[in-house]
């Protein structure tokens, strides 16, 4: 038999699958979704089984084997393998990088060399060619005859050639193998002996002599339970040594066990009964109950309001999908991978739970993943990735907080979740789930374009299979969305007010403090930088490297560039007209804090940055101190404005709505109005009504309206007329090719070509631009341009944009005419990444 491997090389040369004999030996072992070693190039590398047939393409004879087997059990499935195989095609990837995004790091093995001493040399020590005093034999025998070859040249650096001279003269064997970066955590533990009445018989004649040793003997005799030996050894206050002494004479038994580590091991969680559902969540549940029930495909985009009891319905649903033992993913945005999330899901499903984020260790993630790949957990609840959960029928996705940018990866495979969710839903006849109260456009429309005669780009996740809108447009228990307030900061500088804090603003904390309620304060840092700059003349630090301000951190009064890591002193003097007059501008959230503190003497703030969360748990931390009330205000970046919910956060102030307006992003107003919409929704969740308070210079934006009035028809209204006009998503589809080198003439000559390649290509097969004919069907190709970062770590970006509406095939398009620009050794002269439905224009 013949396996089709692709090797793990992520180029376009090596982006095919190679053929290779299965030895016998591993024949019924290999399996589609296999990983494997095999030769390549004159290197051993690791690779997945992507098909196995019978015969080979190629001459059989020249076929060489697999090398080795790497796990037992495969660790893609056929039907995740066809999944990569549609990841690559559609955001144009290798193969083996999408299929590399599917299995947890921790597999991700790195070649290793072995030696061994052939067996006629280990017999017959004249035989070799080698002094017998040679350091490293000597070494080699001592460990049994094998040692991994890096280590052996680590010791004896000097040996290198006598070493590759016993290795030409086959006296040494050489065997590449790829280890795991991590294996199975092993623990040593103790078990009661098999045989209690001898032991129990022995202990009554032993001699006093061993009193610990039988103690230990005596405590496995009561305790039938096995005990991880270092646990027994510090019960009893003392050594593993003599736990082993008993061993040997046969009281108990020592073995090892895997470890499984479980992230949440040791926290109850309080198991909760479904809710009685209100009659808006009930008529949401019916519909998906119903669809679940007839697994086939569907998708439906849940429209519900902040606080309108999304979550319930939810954890509803899936139990109605594990009846029919099938199982559900629910992916949520990393951010919003809170404590008290997870606590909800684990709390009606205890360990059937499996949980992914990127704040476990690779060690943690890999046995949560076997949990889920082993049938020991029937729900995951993870970040993006958490999409590839190795379910073998799944019945429900679920995303949550669905118009989340997070959900894009930005490295290759820069994969949307949503799309590969509905891709794989179809495989198995799940259900989707996209759930927000601030849908993204290419969602909303999707849903309802054909009830309302939209005519869209028509190919979104939502699209495929026409998308059913489910709204729930009130919050349960009849309470009402917070009132909002905008402040025109315009108004207040007129007024004499310099503080970053509006006197609206300023009341409402004050009268938070006096009833003992909390706020939570966000410094919308989207587009914000605070950076240095000289008041004589205008000069802003700049990254040497990149073309960006520089960040100012005040801690160590350093420079940092965010792109590269290059920092430097603080400047005393502007390097360019010599002025004092130069100082940091923007409002950290630092600033916000030491503001706050001078403002309201002995007011207890948490602080979540990315400065304040760098460390593991510290999220969580912080947030469980919030609940318990130790503090009166949790002041944040994004990242409190996401799923939170504490029933004494009255107050929420917005310090400066408007930074993200004004990106160079299409996006922009509605990333401002889905921010604000969400941040709002923290208030008043629970008896206590809550009030928001935003600080804007641009009160009149219709983002800010809209926000404002908890209105998002209008929002999406007003939006849809700006991309219509612009001819933006969700009217067209985009794809981004970025271009970058050290040499400026390169990027932009090549992207000349790119972009004239492109061109030809469409003509050639008919397609038109969106300025001819009718405009349902076109393709345009725009620059090359600079990108909005001109350079990045020295090295010069330039970009083109595709910009498409129908069946056009403009991915494969683009690989025509990435191929042509290709030299011989199948690669552009510069470095191309492309990015299919951008969400970062940036
Ligand atoms: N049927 C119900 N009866 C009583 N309380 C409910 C019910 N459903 C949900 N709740 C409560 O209402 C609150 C809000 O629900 P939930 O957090 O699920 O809202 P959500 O729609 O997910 O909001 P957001 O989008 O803001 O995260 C929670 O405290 C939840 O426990
Ligand atoms: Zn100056
Ligand atoms: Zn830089």
């Amino acid at each position: 038999m013949i396996a089709r491997v692709i090797v793990d090389v992520p180029s376009r040369a090596t982006d095919r699958p190679f053929d290779y004999a299965i030895p016998d030996a591993m024949a019924g072992w290999v399996e589609v979704g296999s990983r494997v070693g095999v030769p390549f190039g004159g290197r051993v590398l690791q690779g997945f089984v992507v098909g196995i047939a019978p015969f080979a393409e190629v001459d059989a004879r020249k076929l060489k084997p697999v090398a080795e087997l790497l796990d037992h059990l495969p660790p893609l499935s056929p039907d995740l393998v066809e999944l990569g195989q549609w990841i690559a095609e559609k955001y144009c990837c290798p193969l083996t990088t999408a299929l590399q995004a599917m299995i947890p790091s921790a597999l991700k093995g790195k070649a290793d060399s072995v030696v061994r001493l052939s067996e006629d040399a280990a017999a017959e020590p004249d035989g070799l060619f080698v002094a017998e005093e040679e350091p490293w034999l000597r070494y080699l025998r001592q460990q049994g005859g094998e040692a991994r070859l890096a280590l052996l040249q680590e010791r004896f650096p000097e040996a290198a050639a006598s070493v590759k001279a016993a290795i030409g003269r086959g006296t040494l064997e050489e065997r590449v193998s790829i280890r795991d970066r991590l294996a199975v955590r092993k623990v040593l533990t103790v078990y009661p002996s098999e045989d209690a009445d001898a032991v129990r018989a022995e202990l009554a004649n032993a001699s006093a002599r061993a009193a610990k040793q039988r103690e230990a003997a005596q405590y496995m005799l009561e305790h039938a339970e096995p005990i991880p030996l270092a646990a027994l050894a510090q019960a009893l206050a003392t050594t593993t040594g003599t736990i082993r002494g008993a061993e040997a004479k046969g009281w108990l038994a020592i073995r090892e066990t895997e470890q499984r580590r479980d992230p949440y091991a040791g926290r109850g969680f309080g198991k909760t009964a479904p809710l009685r559902l209100t009659e808006g969540q009930q008529a949401v549940y019916d519909e998906l109950a119903k669809a679940v029930d007839d697994a086939s495909p569907r998708v439906f985009l849940l429209h519900g309001v902040t606080g309108s009891g999304k979550t319930e319905v939810y954890l509803q649903a899936i139990e109605r999908c594990l009846k029919d033992d099938r199982q559900a993913i629910v992916l949520v945005p990393e951010i919003a991978l809170t404590p008290q999330m997870v606590e909800r899901f684990k709390g009606r499903f205890g360990d059937a739970v499996a949980v992914l984020h990127s704040r476990l260790s690779s060690g943690e993630r890999y046995d949560e993943w076997r949990k889920i790949r082993e049938g020991r957990a029937e729900v995951a609840v993870g970040a993006r990735s958490a999409v590839f959960a190795p379910f073998k029928r799944i019945g429900l996705i679920i995303i949550d907080e669905e118009h989340e940018s997070s959900y894009k990866q930005e490295e290759s495979p820069k994969y949307h979740a949503r799309d590969v969710a509905v891709r794989r839903a179809n495989q198995h006849g799940a259900v989707v789930v996209l759930g927000s109260a601030t849908p993204s456009l290419e969602s909303f429309v999707a849903a309802t374009a054909s009830r309302g005669g939209l005519e869209t780009a028509g190919e979104g996740a939502a699209a495929k299979r026409g998308a059913s809108l489910l709204p729930m447009p009130d919050r349960v228990a009849g309470r009402p969305l917070p009132k909002v307030h905008v402040v025109d900061m315009r108004d207040e500088l007129k007024d004499g007010n310099r503080s970053m804090f509006s006197r609206q603003l300023h009341e409402g904390l004050l009268r938070r403090l006096e009833r003992g309620e909390q706020s939570v304060l966000l410094l919308n840092r989207r587009g914000y930088s605070t950076f240095v700059m000289c008041r004589s003349c205008g000069y802003t630090a700049q990254c040497p490297h990149c073309d960006i301000s520089l960040t100012y951190h005040q801690k160590s009064r350093a420079l940092r560039c965010h792109y590269c890591g290059h920092a430097e002193q603080e400047p005393k003097a502007c390097p360019s007209c010599e002025s004092e007059h130069i100082r940091f501008f923007g409002t950290g959230t630092q600033r916000v804090e030491e503001e706050l503190a001078k403002l309201f003497p002995g007011i207890r703030v948490i602080r979540m940055d990315v400065d304040t969360t760098t460390e593991k748990g510290s999220h969580e931390k912080w947030l469980t101190q919030f609940g318990n009330r130790e503090a009166d205000v949790l002041l944040g970046t994004q990242m409190v404005a996401k799923g939170l919910d504490f029933p004494y956060v009255t107050l929420v102030g917005v310090i400066a709505a408007d930074t993200s307006l004004h990106l160079p992003d299409f996006r922009a107003a509605e990333k401002t109005f889905q921010l604000l919409t969400q941040v709002a929704g923290r208030a008043g969740r629970h008896e206590l009504p809550g009030e928001v308070i935003v600080q804007t210079y641009n009160p009149e934006h219709y983002a800010i309206v809209s926000a404002r009035h908890h209105d998002y028809a209008s929002f999406v209204r007003e939006e849809l007329k700006h991309r219509r006009f612009m001819a933006y998503p969700p009217f067209c589809r985009l794809i981004l090719v970025t271009l970058s080198h050290e040499q400026l003439a390169l990027v932009i000559g090549e992207g000349e070509k790119l972009a004239g390649a492109l061109r030809d290509l469409a003509r050639a097969a008919g397609i038109r631009g969106s300025d001819e004919g009718d405009g349902s069907r076109f393709m345009d190709v725009l620059g090359p341009v600079a990108s909005p970062i001109p350079r990045m770590k020295d090295r010069y970006r330039f970009q083109c944009m595709l910009k498409y509406r129908g069946n056009v095939g403009a991915a494969d398009l683009l690989q025509q005419a990435i191929a042509q620009l290709a030299g011989t050794n199948g690669q552009p002269p510069v470095t191309m990444s492309v990015d299919v439905d951008p969400q970062m224009i940036l």
